[in-house]
């Protein structure tokens, strides 16, 4: 149900901000969903086997009961003259009526339902929030892949097809869901495209009316009163008396003529009106990450691939085997890409194997909990829309594999792991992300590790253990530099200073997975016990920041 925009034009809104959901986060569990879906499927299809033989049943009788009542009324009197079609006719309409009239009161579906009822504390279902934030998620790609609404909805993308086609209704609950979030922006988006759609279709999947009700107040709040009045206006030749319509066009016309007055009064001609343009994109999220416009502009055009860092700096990178962090290397040395030199990315080929992989995911995977992120003022654990993940974290006690990477880790980067974190394995879905942030804690946030006794994150090893399709990427905002996921491979980053304070460029996020899957795993490396490992610097760059 749309708001009322009453008389007094107090707006009732009647937005449900949603509860975070829990099964978009990962793929790993919508794949349970399509389990769910195979179930429903073949009971459905029991069900609609069990309908047509009802029916057919009941079209049986009605073929046999035409047949002898044509024969009857043929000849009325020679017909019941004989006393076997006398007790026919008498037998049809009692006793073999009752059947059909039994028939045709039993209900076939209740078992089904039933069943339906039973699969639900079994199987996995997804829930509103779930639907929502799959329709954010989609809004999300939208955004950071510039993707036009017209070729999404038709399934394309560059040029391929992507998905399968939307309908006009598919169209229509996406602008819902956007407008039950607020966003008014994307809820005008896909309802002119559940609009244009609903003129081509012939079953149709949505109706004229509910979209220009949508559209017409999603254009009022994106600030266009005129287009919004035009679109009530449109709705009420469809349906004269629509209550809300009519209230919200009388509403509508009083605001356009306040604001008529207001310009009289400014001694305004109207000639330098600005038109008000709908498709202005709004601020959404409330608990929005907070981080200014460029670091946003810059960050989407990395996950798209639209940016590298300089030439010259690009050239000075090399790769190179390396030795040196450990004796081990000598015999095994590491296959070391430069990714940037200050401050230093590296990404190490080859330094997990798929069967290692398989293992870890097979361990996360019953873990998994929705990733959270530190509240610094409260220090309490929270769900947020700018990290949308799945994550477990796993222990060296736990497998000798576990074990065996964590000691990769200590050769790979001659740092002790006695203080690093646990394994964190991540799973994103489809417009799972994680927007730009520090590894590091900041000043305000030192209470984080403090408990620990082990300092500040002082480098961040990440494994990627899949290929992703399509988007996905690591990227450095502030150093134009993108990190693609190679299943096998792992980034590695110091993120303080020698000196210890943070080092602010190495601000980094996880761009959302456009198409298939992506899996990470991070091992955290913490400051106590790298003294003689990476000895502190004596001078201070003037970018650092004391933690
Ligand atoms: O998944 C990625 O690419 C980056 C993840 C990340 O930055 C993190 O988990 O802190
Ligand atoms: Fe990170």
């Amino acid at each position: 149900m749309l708001p009322v925009l009453v008389a007094t034009g107090i707006t009732l809104l009647l937005l449900q901000p949603p509860v975070d959901g829990e099964l978009f986060t990962a793929l790993a569990d919508m794949e349970e969903l399509l389990e769910t879906e195979a179930v429903l499927i073949t009971n459905l299809d029991s069900y609609v086997q069990a309908q047509e033989e009802k029916l057919m049943q009941l079209r049986r009788k009605v073929h046999e009961y035409r047949r002898e009542h044509t024969e009857a009324a043929r000849d009325v009197s020679a017909y019941l003259s004989n006393p076997v079609n006398a007790f026919l006719l008498t037998k049809r309409l009692t006793t073999d009526w009752r059947y059909v009239e039994n028939l045709m009161t039993y209900e076939v579906g209740k078992e089904f339902l039933e069943n339906v009822t039973s699969f639900r504390s079994v199987l996995k279902f997804p829930s509103d929030e779930d639907l929502n934030g799959a329709a954010v998620a989609l809004m999300r790609l939208q955004d950071t892949y510039n993707l036009d609404t017209a070729s999404l909805a038709r399934g394309m993308l560059n040029g391929v097809q992507y998905s399968t086609k939307l309908s006009a209704g598919d169209c229509f609950e996406l602008g819902r869901q956007s407008y039950l979030n607020g966003d008014y922006y994307h809820t005008v988006l896909w309802m002119r495209e559940a609009m244009d759609r609903l003129t081509s279709e012939v079953n149709r999947t949505a109706t004229k009316e509910d979209v220009l009700e949508y559209l017409a107040f999603s254009t009022f709040k994106q600030g266009n009163i005129q287009t919004a009045l035009s679109m009530t206006e449109e709705l009420l030749e469809l349906v004269p008396d629509h209550e809300r319509a009519v209230s919200n066009k009388a509403y509508y016309e009083k605001e356009l003529q306040k604001e008529a007055q207001q310009k009289i009064l400014r001694g305004d001609d109207g000639s330098e009106e600005v038109p008000i343009d709908t498709t202005t994109k709004i601020q959404k999220e409330a608990t929005a990450h907070v981080y200014d416009t460029s670091e946003r502009k810059l960050y989407e055009q990395l996950c798209r691939g639209e940016q590298q860092p300089p030439i010259e700096l690009r050239s000075q990178l090399v790769c190179r085997y390396t030795t040196n962090t450990s004796p081990f290397l000598r015999i095994g040395p590491l296959k070391l890409e430069e990714a940037y030199l200050r401050p230093y990315i590296v990404i190490y080929h080859e330094v997990m194997s798929d069967r290692e992989i398989e293992r870890i995911k097979q361990y996360a995977r019953p873990r998994f909990r929705r990733a959270t992120v530190q509240n610094y003022k409260t220090g309490e654990l929270e769900f947020a829309n700018y990290r949308i993940s799945k994550s477990a974290w796993l222990k060296d006690a736990e497998d000798e594999m576990i074990r065996t990477i964590s000691r990769r880790v200590e050769d790979m980067t001659g740092l002790t792991m006695e203080t690093a974190e646990e394994l964190q394995v991540v799973n994103y879905g489809i417009g799972g992300h994680y927007e730009p942030h520090f590894d590091f804690a900041r000043r305000e946030e030192r209470n984080a590790f403090k408990s620990l006794g082990t300092g500040n994150r002082i480098a961040t090893v990440l494994f990627y253990m899949s290929d992703v399709t399509q988007g996905g990427a690591t990227v450095f905002p502030s150093l134009h530099l993108a990190l693609w996921p190679r299943k096998g491979t792992a980034a590695f980053w110091f993120n303080l200073h020698a000196s210890g304070r943070g080092d602010y460029a190495t601000r980094h996020a996880a761009c959302p997975v456009l198409t298939g899957t992506k899996w990470v795993s991070n091992k955290w490396i913490h400051e106590r016990g790298q003294e003689f490992r990476r000895p502190c610097g004596l001078q201070l760059d003037h970018s650092e920041e004391e933690f």
